[in-house]
């Protein structure tokens, strides 16, 4: 099912923010390999490092020290490659653009021609369920639907990788349920390789096959757990007593960190 070609590479990442309360250790000695096709939480207390890590990945921060490997290039290069999609937690459409001319914008910058444009909008749409939603705005939608517009909207230019900072962490968990499950199907049709930070043990679990266990002061990987979960995956498996292991476990390395002492 997946070809395990490692996609990510973190070799003893550290990042130091020169504060003016001292240097804050956002991030220390992170190592971590993800492959191709995998689904990876982050997971831990606030200021463990979690955002920071991916916005190294994604070259909005640069480490002070270590070696960050991303689709065999550095971040910088990869940006530019155009090597991963990026979603928010806020979905950050703008109002006076239709959702169609939202996920439009970055395929402009980018100089992708009108007819290619319209094509890759009409198959993300679809991908995210939002198929005839492309001309309305997004304050038609509800909170759910303008997320996943902006999922569509990070998977119009197709790259292999695909960023998600909390992206449902503002939603009711009915809706957060429903879209956790459409984000599965989407993951399993298009094979992307994910990383996907989150505060919800639940959420963590159902979702990955890798769950990374962080924690602050400094910020640093604790545990890194691979999920023995099937990848299909109904909600009811949270039911399960394999679901409820992994939860536990998760639990105690969270634990295990001191991140709620
Ligand atoms: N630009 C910055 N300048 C100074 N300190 C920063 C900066 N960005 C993050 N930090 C600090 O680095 C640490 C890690 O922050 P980060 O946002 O990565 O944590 P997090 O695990 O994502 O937290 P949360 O769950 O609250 O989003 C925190 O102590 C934070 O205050």
């Amino acid at each position: 099912m997946k070809n395990h070609l490692p996609v990510i590479h973190a070799d003893n990442i550290s990042l130091t923010f020169q504060t003016a309360d001292g240097p804050v250790h956002a991030l220390k000695d992170v190592s971590l390999t993800i492959n191709q096709g995998d689904f990876v939480s982050f997971i831990g207390p606030s200021g463990c490092g979690k955002t920071t890590f991916l916005r190294t990945i994604a070259a909005l921060e640069t480490p002070t020290g270590g070696v960050l490997d991303v689709n065999g290039m550095t971040p910088d290069q990869a940006r530019k490659a155009r090597a991963y999609g990026y979603v928010f937690q806020a979905p950050g459409l703008y109002p006076w653009r239709t959702i169609a001319g939202n996920i439009s914008l970055p395929l402009e910058i980018m100089g992708f021609a009108k007819a290619d444009r319209k094509q890759r909008i009409a198959r993300v749409l679809d991908l995210v369920e939002l198929g005839g939603f492309g001309g309305k705005f997004p304050w038609q939608l509800s909170g759910g639907m303008q997320q996943r517009a902006s999922i569509a909207r990070a998977l119009a230019f197709d790259a292999d990788i695909l960023l998600m900072d909390e992206p449902f962490g503002a939603l009711d968990e009915i809706v957060r349920d429903r879209l956790n499950e459409a984000l599965l199907e989407l993951w399993r049709k298009t094979r992307k390789t994910i990383g996907f930070v989150t505060h919800s043990i639940p959420e963590a679990v159902y979702l990955s096959t890798k769950i990374v266990v962080m924690s602050p002061r400094p910020g640093r990987i604790t545990k890194i757990i691979d999920s023995p979960l099937p990848a299909e995956r109904p909600l009811e498996i949270r039911d399960t007593p394999e679901f409820i292991a992994l939860a536990h476990e998760v639990r105690e390395g969270l634990r295990e960190g001191h991140g709620y002492d």
